[in-house]
């Protein structure tokens, strides 16, 4: 139990990577406070028992941020971690994309994480006692994928975010790291690229391990990090991907 008594928020928890990390935390002992737009947040909190509660709110706004740190400090008096997790996509091609698509997407992938960083770090450094700050981003914050342009713009920001508030937080003992994830078996990538067996396939045909990841994969890699066995990694975005593609290389597609 590396996390014992270690209080996280975790957001986008409804489902998917967020669930899954809200529920490896409580494993290794954290208390969670799940955080979503959607109701089905609450089940996801109930599911986890008394380790969890839940707060619902859109992380792309201020307002609402602050409620979601304010609720956190209400019920636990505390926050250790930050798991910022919440994304979105929208896929249209580059001559087609609207304004408007654009921003909603960097204001939940990227404004979000800012200022929920902000809003959590602001209570660590009055208390003193350092913090750890996770950023989900993503394989695409390096690799592209065409018709996903304010996806794969915003995890690069995600990744710079990482950097230079690793660098701000680093005096206040918080350590600030991202996770990149490849192609995770969840709702956004089954919409978003799994669509059809040729999208499947034409991801896996780049793809080493062959196969696609699984939620738990990366939970994993949040507790690593939420953990003090990462005590010395701040800055650093860490990629679960099956495997980095390589130009002009395929693996043989084992179905
Ligand atoms: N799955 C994958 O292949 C990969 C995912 N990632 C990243 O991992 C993270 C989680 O992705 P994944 O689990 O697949 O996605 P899911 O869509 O399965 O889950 C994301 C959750 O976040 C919620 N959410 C969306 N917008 C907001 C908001 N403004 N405020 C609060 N909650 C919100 C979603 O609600 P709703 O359903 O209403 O939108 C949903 O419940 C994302 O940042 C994604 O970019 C990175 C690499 C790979
Ligand atoms: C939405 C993306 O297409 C999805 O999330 C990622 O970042 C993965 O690379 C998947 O393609």
């Amino acid at each position: 139990m590396k996390l014992n008594q270690k209080i996280a928020i975790v957001t986008g928890a409804s489902q998917g990577i967020g669930l899954a990390c809200a529920q490896r935390l409580v494993r290794e002992g954290a208390r969670v406070m799940l955080v979503d737009q959607k109701p089905e947040v609450e089940q996801a909190a109930a599911s986890l028992g008394d380790a969890a509660r839940f707060f619902r709110a859109d992380v792309g706004v201020k307002k609402e941020v602050d409620a979601m740190v304010q609720a956190t400090l209400d019920a636990f008096g505390r926050i250790d971690i930050l798991v910022n997790n919440a994304g979105v996509t929208h896929a249209a091609d580059f001559l087609d994309l609207e304004e408007d698509d654009f921003d909603r997407v960097l204001r939940i992938n990227l404004k979000s994480m800012f200022l929920c960083s902000q809003a959590a770090a602001r209570d660590m450094v009055k208390r003193g006692e350092g913090g750890c700050i996770i950023n989900m981003s993503s394989v695409n914050a390096e690799l592209t994928i065409p018709n996903q342009v304010p996806y794969v713009v915003s995890k690069g920001g995600v990744n710079q975010l990482t950097r230079v508030a690793s660098i701000a937080l680093a005096h206040y003992g918080i350590r600030v790291n991202a996770i990149g994830p490849g192609t995770i078996l969840t709702e956004l990538a089954k919409q978003a690229v799994l669509g059809s067996p040729e999208a499947r396939h034409t991801i896996l045909s780049r793809t080493p391990l062959g196969r696609c990841g699984e939620p738990e994969e990366v939970a994993s890699i949040a507790a690593f990090l939420a953990s003090d066995d990462a005590s010395y990694m701040t800055g650093q975005t860490l990629y679960a991907d099956g495997g980095r593609m390589a130009l002009n290389y395929t693996v043989p597609v084992r179905d």
